[in-house]
Order: C-alpha cells, then structure tokens, then sequence
C-alpha cells in the first residue's frame, strides 16, 4: 500500500455501514481511503454491503474473501487486518466490546451511536475513550447533527446570548417507526435477537436510546454537559405482537440540568399520529427551532427571525472533519460526549422503565447489565419469548434499573 492511504475496516455492515464506508471513502478532506476488510454477524449483509460499495468505487475497495469476516466474533479479525481506522456499525449492544477491540489494536475510530445499551456499557466506553486518548487515537461518533451547519450555528448564538438564558427545551423524535424482522424457522433465539435486534433492550437500547439520542444530544450540547435527572413515562400501546419483542412505542421524558434548566422529550412509534424530528430552546429573549434535517429558525424578541438553511448532509460532513483531522495530525475524540448522550438516553429509558426519578449519578452506577453471558449463536438471551412468542416489557412500579 502507498504510504499516504489510510486503510480502513468495516464492523456491522448493515444500511448505516454501508453509506458510512462510502462516506468515508468519499471524503471532502482529500484523504485516500481504502476499505479492505469487512466483518458482519451475517454473510448475506456483508456480501450485499460487499457488492454496493464496490459498484460505487471500484478503485477503493479491496477486500478478498480471506479479509472478510463472519460471525459474532468477526470484528476481532477485521480489527487485527492491516488496517489505520474501523468504522463501528453493529448494533449498539455490540458496540463496548468491538471499541475495547479496536482501541486495544491501536486503531483509530469511527463509531455509531448510541455507543452503549445499558450504564455498564457506558462505563466502559467512557474508560476506553481516556485510553484512545492517551493513544493519540481519534475516535468520532455518529452524532451527524453535531457537523451540520445550521446546528452550528444555532448553538453558537445560544452560546454569544442572542436568546438570552436558555430557561427549558423540547426534544422530539416522533415517527411511524423502523424495520422488523419477524423470527424465521430454524433460527436460535440469539439469531432472533440479533436479527430482529432493534426490538431487544441489550442490542438497540429502546427506541429512546436508539434514534432520539440524536435530539437528546443536541439539547446537552446547548447545555455543555448531561442533565442531572430524569423523570417520565412510556409505554406500549401499538406494539403488540413477537416480532415487537419487548420496547416501547413511546416515551415522555422531564429532563433537569444542573441550573434548573428543563428538557422536555418525547419521542414515538406509532404511525398515524403527529410526526416531528426537531429540537427546540426557549430563552429569557427569544427562541430557536431547529427542524432535524431541515432548517433552524432564529426568532429573537423584537428582532425579524432568521433562518438557516440546513446545508450538507452531516453524515458526509462528520467523515469530512474526522479525516481533515487525521491528516492534519490533530487530536480529534467526540467520545466523551457520544457517551453522555446515549447515558442520557438510557436514564430516560430508565425512569419510564421503572416509574423513579433517577438521577444520571445513580443511572451511570447502575448494576443492570443487559449483555448475553456469551456471543454465539446458541448462547443464552437476557430476554426469552412467553409461550405465545410474546416478550414481556418493562413495568413501571416494578422493574429494577439500578
Ligand atoms: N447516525 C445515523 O444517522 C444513523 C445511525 N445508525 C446506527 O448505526 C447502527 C446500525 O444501524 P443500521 O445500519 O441501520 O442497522 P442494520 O441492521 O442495517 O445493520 C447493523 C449491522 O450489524 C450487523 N451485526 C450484528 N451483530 C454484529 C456483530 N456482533 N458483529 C458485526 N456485525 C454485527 C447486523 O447484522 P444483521 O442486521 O444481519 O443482524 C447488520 O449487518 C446502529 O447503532 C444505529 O443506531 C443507523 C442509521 C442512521
Ligand atoms: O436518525 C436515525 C433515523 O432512524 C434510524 C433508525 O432506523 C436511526 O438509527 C438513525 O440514527
């Protein structure tokens, strides 16, 4: 290989896998990008990744069979290929192992979020990031929204005070819902789970870990840090049925910041109802709305409001400032705050879960561990079908989360 390319390998090469690879290849920062190796839990998600990337960019794509990889152990193969980065986009519960693994390997990372499941998840997380850092690794973290320009901009008024005091935000992340993948014969309960593993709380994290970490994140970046409590509800009253396993279909969380500042969320799974990706801050002068994917309006007391268009796409933007960064030499981590976010997510989940206020403290302490004992395929799961192929979900009143 020529000195100047960087060598990356492709962990969980699912939809988000397969256009991070390429949003990576494609670069604005002018690196040269090869992928040559690829790891997926299944063979027919990979060779399909396999085959997209290739058709797009035949000339920076080089990954033999002997360098792709198979199976639920298969990212350490791709981490120890002759490789600079790994993109990690496995599912979320996979996702404290495979950046053990990759940081471990003196690699650098780009990983999705969330970045964990549970708190022990977090933690650990949290723990292999100083150690990244003392590395000198670069790690980056999904949260696109955090390289798009309105965002950007929006919060760097917040920050120079043109709303004055932020006093509460909102949070939504309201839709139809995602993808399932009904049980199949001959499948074992763990390839169910994996599978279909959006629906399962130790590999997705719940649809308030999963999806609205996004907007959650964008309210802790406004407040430059985590909320120190949570309080809310949820539920499921759509879902019913083996193929919804056992997470809720909706949410509604009060969030406090350590100066009394609120964030209300909400965030749903239900189709035909009112539908919103957005964040939103109110402020002593004014406030912003900042539609997910769409533009942020300024409207300031006394002022004509202003709006901000959205711009590039933050997918392609975060690998843009992730390799202009590398070849630069700077240091470049957003792992700390990729972690609190999805910590926020998780102590929402947690006070609907179990009907308490908790606070991020107790939440981050937490002993819940949600992992499966073993990563094979006839391993056991933390979660098992009642008679009916039905799972049981959380109970407010009654279920542990610390
Ligand atoms: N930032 C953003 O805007 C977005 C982020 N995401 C995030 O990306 C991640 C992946 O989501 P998405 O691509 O939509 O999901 P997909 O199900 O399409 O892909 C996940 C991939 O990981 C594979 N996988 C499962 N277990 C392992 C393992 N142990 N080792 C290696 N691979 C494994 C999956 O296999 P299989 O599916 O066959 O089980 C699948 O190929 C999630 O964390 C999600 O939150 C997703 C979309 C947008
Ligand atoms: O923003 C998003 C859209 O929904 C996806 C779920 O399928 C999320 O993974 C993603 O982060």
């Amino acid at each position: 290989a020529g000195s100047d390319e960087i060598r990356i390998a492709l962990i969980g090469c699912g939809g988000r896998g397969t256009g991070a690879a390429m949003q990576a290849i494609k670069n604005a920062a002018g690196a040269k990008v090869k992928l040559v190796a690829m790891a997926d839990a299944f063979k027919n998600r990979l060779e399909l990744a396999h085959k997209s990337i290739q058709a797009q960019c035949p000339d920076q794509v080089d990954v033999p069979e002997e360098r792709r990889f198979v199976g639920l152990n298969a990212y350490q193969k791709a981490i120890e290929c002759d490789v600079d980065m790994v993109l990690l986009c496995s599912p979320p519960g996979f996702r404290p192992d495979q950046f053990e693994a990759a940081v471990e390997a003196g690699r650098h990372v780009f990983m999705e979020k969330p970045v964990a499941t549970d708190a022990p998840g977090v933690r650990r997380v949290l723990a292999t990031n100083e150690k990244a850092k003392q590395k000198q690794l670069l790690v980056a973290v999904g949260h696109h929204l955090r390289h798009e320009i309105k965002h950007r901009e929006s919060i760097d008024r917040i920050r120079s005070g043109d709303i004055g005091d932020v006093m509460f935000m909102r949070a939504y992340f309201n839709s139809g819902g995602v993808w399932v993948m009904p049980r199949k014969q001959d499948q074992t309960e763990m390839e169910h789970q994996t599978r279909n593993w959006y629906y399962f709380t130790w590999a997705g994290g719940d649809h308030i870990v999963e999806q609205h970490v996004h907007d959650l994140d964008v309210c802790n970046w406004i407040m430059d840090g985590p909320p120190v409590e949570a309080r809310g509800a949820g539920g499921r009253q759509f879902r019913k049925g083996p193929q919804y396993g056992e997470i809720f279909d909706h949410f509604s969380i009060e969030f406090t910041y350590a100066n009394g500042a609120k964030m209300f969320s909400y965030c749903r799974h239900i189709p035909n109802c009112w539908n919103s990706f957005s964040q939103d801050a109110h402020g002593t002068k004014g406030k912003i709305h900042i539609e997910g994917h769409g533009t942020a309006n300024i409207m300031v007391d006394g002022a004509k409001p202003v709006a901000i268009p959205r711009g590039p796409d933050g997918h392609q933007l975060e690998h843009d400032d992730l390799f202009a960064a590398l070849l630069e030499g700077r240091p470049y981590n957003e792992g700390d705050y990729g972690a609190s976010s999805t910590m926020t997510a998780i102590l929402g989940r947690m006070a609907a879960y179990s009907g308490k206020i908790i606070s991020y403290e107790d939440g981050l302490n937490s002993q819940v561990d949600l992992k499966p004992k073993a990563m094979t395929w006839d391993a056991d799961t933390p979660v098992k079908p009642e008679d009916d192929g039905t799972y049981a979900c959380a109970m407010p009143g009654v279920t542990n989360v610390l």
